[in-house]
């Protein structure tokens, strides 16, 4: 006769033993997971009043998005993380404390030109699942509607050489007005092939005591890669990184360099080129360890 499926763990007791619990261990297992909850959220509700007290006192002025903090937050927090769950999971979970934090101090919508879909949950994820998020069509669209207070902050696709005109916005970013605020995922050790996004805000970030800038450089007379890059090394400014377009005669080329950058900056006025913009910096996103 072949067993009910009912009577089966019956003809396998170690096995059901070791698939289920016991229900005192269950229940108790249990309890010290609601114990545990209930401190936790707790502690998000203290948190939250600290924000709140935060955005009603004058203690803080200017955007209520501090990208810079919240990257030493997230810094500070993977450097003491330890046991079972995923780091990946603990940037995910701050991500949305965070976002609703800004959030709390006035509300902000985030414009996004989502040239893939990748792009898309980029600006998602980071600025958290309940923040209004607007898809535009183009970095132009996503740019001018934060020029127009529509939205706080525009996320576009990391510049890339040799890309098509329309995408490249940092040849006309209105610095510094707006500026590149943080660098998008701030942590992602799989993203191998997965693209990245920078976030542009109105005015300049916070330092987080490990960033990157942007700068823009134009010059009319043409110069070699190498050439730019030993005037920036001799000005000081060893660039991570040079794109260059060359459009109508005018030579553009956007370098990364380490540290913060911003106008006024001796160095700039060390470099022998035509014009040189600061565009912002941003944290150096963590990468983690792959595995
Ligand atoms: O430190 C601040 O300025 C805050 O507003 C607090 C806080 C946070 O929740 O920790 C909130 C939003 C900012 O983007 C950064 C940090």
């Amino acid at each position: 006769m072949t067993p009910s499926p009912d009577l089966a763990p019956d003809l396998a007791p170690g096995l059901a033993t070791a698939a289920r619990p016991a229900p005192d261990a269950l229940a108790a297992a249990r309890a010290e997971i609601d114990a545990l909850d209930d401190a936790l959220h707790e502690l998000v509700m203290r948190r939250a009043e600290v924000v709140a007290r935060l955005a009603a006192s004058r203690a803080k002025t200017g955007s209520p998005l501090r990208p810079g903090r919240e990257a030493m937050i997230l810094r500070r927090l993977l450097s003491r993380h330890h046991g079972p769950l995923p780091a990946e999971a603990l940037v995910r979970v701050w991500r949305e404390i965070l976002a609703s934090s800004s959030a709390q101090q006035g509300g902000f919508t985030v414009a996004a030109y989502a040239r893939s879909p990748e792009h898309g949950r980029l600006a998602r994820e980071h600025f958290g699942s309940l923040t209004p998020l607007r898809s535009l069509p183009t970095a132009s669209r996503a740019l001018a509607a934060v020029a127009a207070g529509e939205a706080q902050v525009a996320v576009l696709p990391l510049p890339e050489e040799g890309e098509a005109p329309e995408d490249a916005w940092w040849t006309s970013l209105d610095s510094p007005r707006l500026q590149v605020v943080a660098r998008l995922p701030f942590y992602a050790p799989r993203r191998d092939g997965v693209p990245e996004a920078l976030a542009v805000a109105p005015g300049a970030p916070d330092p987080s005591g490990a960033d990157r800038s942007l700068l823009r450089i134009e010059a009319v007379a043409d110069r070699s890669r190498a050439q730019l890059a030993g005037a920036l090394t001799a000005a000081g400014l060893p660039p991570r990184l040079l794109l260059l377009r060359r459009e109508g005669g005018v030579l553009r080329a956007l370098a990364e360099v380490d540290g913060v950058l911003a106008e006024g900056d001796p160095r700039l006025a060390a470099l022998a080129v035509d014009r040189a913009l600061p565009l912002g910096f941003y944290a150096v996103p963590e990468r983690g360890v792959i595995g």
